[in-house]
């Protein structure tokens, strides 16, 4: 996508910004009205105290200075009931402000979890989706901030708006031309200011998708998963490249917008404002006092306060109507992401899913991912018996790994249909199908919590122990076991630990199965994709044998390479570029003497000559 269609679609209407603006405090009010509210009271009610005491209390002060009847104790009684004014004025102000500022602490905590619930919850096809994700990403980082912010603004826009109606109406009593002068600094200035606004949010932007890519080399190179490939080959050289590249880009663009901001900061720097405020608006006063004569020497007085207030507040405006755009404009990623519609992950179901084993119908099913050019998988059908041993074989990138992702309803097939029982699979609570199904896949992660969580993939009971060690067993795992510091109490990786466990690709990969025995649930149907891909050929035959047996009478859809593995299968489905090309009985495909016959004759040949 070209550089400047980006920026138009970064771009976001007036209309929309204030929509955005709402929807943020309509956020914090939700979360917490009673700090939004003190908020907005004590902002506002400080700038109307200060609007006074800048120019009505002059104005009387002078006055009173001025006409011999008023005795000293009340100019006194009257300084010192002005100066307490503006002491609470302050006193709300600062205050509030820190104490709001310390309560939004929870308020933040509140949005970040509300963000993880939404975010660990999105369907699967929102990480294909460049958009979608890059709103992911900057609303992790922005949210909590920008609707702290937006409050902070919004309540400062109101509290000078207030403001300036107490001042303007004073200045409107005495001599309303006075009022134009600011008015006409603050129209410029304004223009000058959103301009510089939109171009830092742009370069903003921009610096962030360099950043994800610089840091992305970055990352690489710090992660220890990555040190001995490193180490070993030169793919530092690409990564060095990728990283000088965005560098490069980030300093062009800096440079590129660092002009036009420096230009629009001169024109906003020799503002019209200042010329207007502070020459011409004395000049005019003094010529309507000592020249015209219409005008006392108090009103003089308080018209400049006056006016110079109007100009501070219309200056504040400014910076407001700043931050607004700028809470506008990232609350738009924020509202995005929270609005996003979780369609598979939330879908409730219409239909009760049964428990007796029934039979798993593939309809003539075709899938495209998200802005791919063409089909991954195309008019595929079979069916699935309860207690069947199916092998799904092919080569690299056939679709094996995207065929049974649909199985799991991770994503939704684009056309045809998957029937469990007869019943669409789309008409099943997602969560209840998804836990009938015991899933091992070639991808899999340790994370950092003890191995007993890890197993469990989920919160461990003391109660559970039994279920842990015996799915350990079962994978296999016992040797290691006995030698790890705390059993299944041990905590794994060294993210937060420095005496947590790393485990080697082949030990994960038996956790991973274990994970599958762990579930304490009667499956319906089993789906192995290349679970046994980094075990040793001992480790691999006792655990193919035991998924195998504890999948029962579930039926077992089982995806290897190794087609020595896959030879027992009660039915073999070969795929090719995203279709069914040979399915039979291992007897059956090599009869046909096709693709099957060949890779298996291919493999046999192979493993004779290792063993030779
Ligand atoms: N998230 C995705 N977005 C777009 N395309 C994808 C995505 N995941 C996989 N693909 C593409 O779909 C095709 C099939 O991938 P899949 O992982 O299903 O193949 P596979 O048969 O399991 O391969 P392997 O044997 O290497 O595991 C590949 O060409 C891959 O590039």
């Amino acid at each position: 996508m070209s550089k400047s269609k980006m920026e138009q679609e970064e771009r976001v209407s007036i209309k929309r910004l204030f929509s955005n603006v709402r929807y943020s405090i309509a956020y914090a009010w939700k979360v917490d009205k009673k700090v939004v509210l003190t908020i907005y009271i004590a902002i506002i009610s400080g700038y109307i105290i200060y609007a006074l005491y800048s120019t009505l209390f002059l104005k009387c002060f002078i006055e009173m200075l001025s006409n011999h009847n008023v005795s000293l104790f009340k100019t006194i009684l009257f300084v010192l009931g002005g100066t307490g004014l503006m002491i609470v004025g302050q006193a709300l102000e600062s205050p509030t402000e820190n104490w709001a500022r310390a309560r939004f602490v929870r308020v933040t905590g509140i949005i970040q979890r509300e963000f993880i619930k939404k975010a660990s919850n999105i369907d699967l096809l929102c990480y294909d989706q460049k958009k979608y994700f890059e709103d992911f990403v900057i609303a992790a980082s922005q949210s909590d901030e920008m609707i702290i912010n937006t409050v902070m603004c919004t309540a400062e826009m109101a509290g000078i708006i207030t403001g300036i109606v107490t001042v303007g109406t004073l200045i409107l009593t005495i001599n309303p031309i006075i009022a134009i002068f600011p008015i006409v600094g603050f129209l410029i200035n304004m223009m000058t200011r959103f301009r510089i606004t939109e171009l830092e949010y742009q370069y903003d932007m921009e610096y962030k998708r360099l950043m994800r890519k610089a840091d992305y080399s970055k990352r690489v190179f710090y992660q220890p998963e990555y040190a001995k490939e490193i180490k070993l080959s030169s793919i530092e050289t690409p990564l060095r490249m990728q990283f000088e590249g965005a560098l490069t880009e980030i300093e062009v663009s800096a440079k590129k917008i660092g002009i036009r901001i420096a230009l629009l900061s001169l024109v906003n720097w020799i503002s019209v404002f200042t010329i207007l405020s502070n020459g011409c608006v004395p000049l005019y006063l003094g010529y309507l006092a000592l020249i015209k004569r219409t005008i006392a020497l108090g009103d003089v007085a308080a018209m400049n306060n006056a006016q110079g207030a109007v100009r501070n507040f219309l200056d504040g405006i400014n910076y407001a109507l700043v931050q607004f755009q700028k809470v506008g404009q990232f609350a738009e990623r924020f509202r995005r992401f929270m609005d996003y519609e979780i369609q598979i992950e939330n879908s409730q179901g219409t239909k009760e899913l049964t428990t007796s084993k029934e039979v798993l119908e593939i309809k003539d099913i075709s899938f495209r991912y998200e802005g791919a050019e063409e089909e991954t998988l195309k008019h595929v059908s079979m069916t699935v018996k309860p207690g069947q041993r199916i092998a799904i074989v092919g080569e690299n990138g056939a679709g094996k790994t995207t065929f049974v992702k649909l199985l799991m309803r991770l994503y939704d097939v684009t056309e045809g249909q998957i029937t469990y029982g007869g019943t669409d699979i789309r008409e099943f609570n997602t969560k209840e199908y998804r836990d009938s199904i015991g899933a091992v896949f070639q991808e899999f992660q340790l994370y950092g919590v003890t191995l007993a969580e890890n197993v469990m993939m989920g919160e461990y009971h003391k109660e559970q122990e039994r279920i842990v060690l015996e799915a350990l067993h079962l994978a296999d795992f016992d040797k290691k076991l006995s030698r790890l510091p705390n059993g299944i109490q041990t905590q794994m990786t060294k993210e937060f630990a420095e005496e947590g466990t790393m485990l080697s690709g082949g030990e994960t990969q038996k956790v991973a199965i274990a994970r599958m025995f762990a579930k304490n649930k009667d499956i319906s149907l089993a789906i192995l994709d290349e679970p046994s891909s980094a075990l040793d050929p001992l480790s691999e035959a006792t655990l193919t044998k035991n998924m195998m047996d504890n999948a029962k009478e579930a039926a077992v859809i089982f995806i290897s390479h190794r087609l020595s593995t896959t030879k027992d299968a009660d039915h073999i489905y070969m795929f090719e570029n995203g279709t069914i090309i040979e399915d039979g009985t291992h007897e059956e495909l090599m009869k046909l003497n096709g693709k099957y016959a060949y890779m298996f004759e291919k493999q046999a040949h192979y493993y004779q000559d290792e063993i030779a």
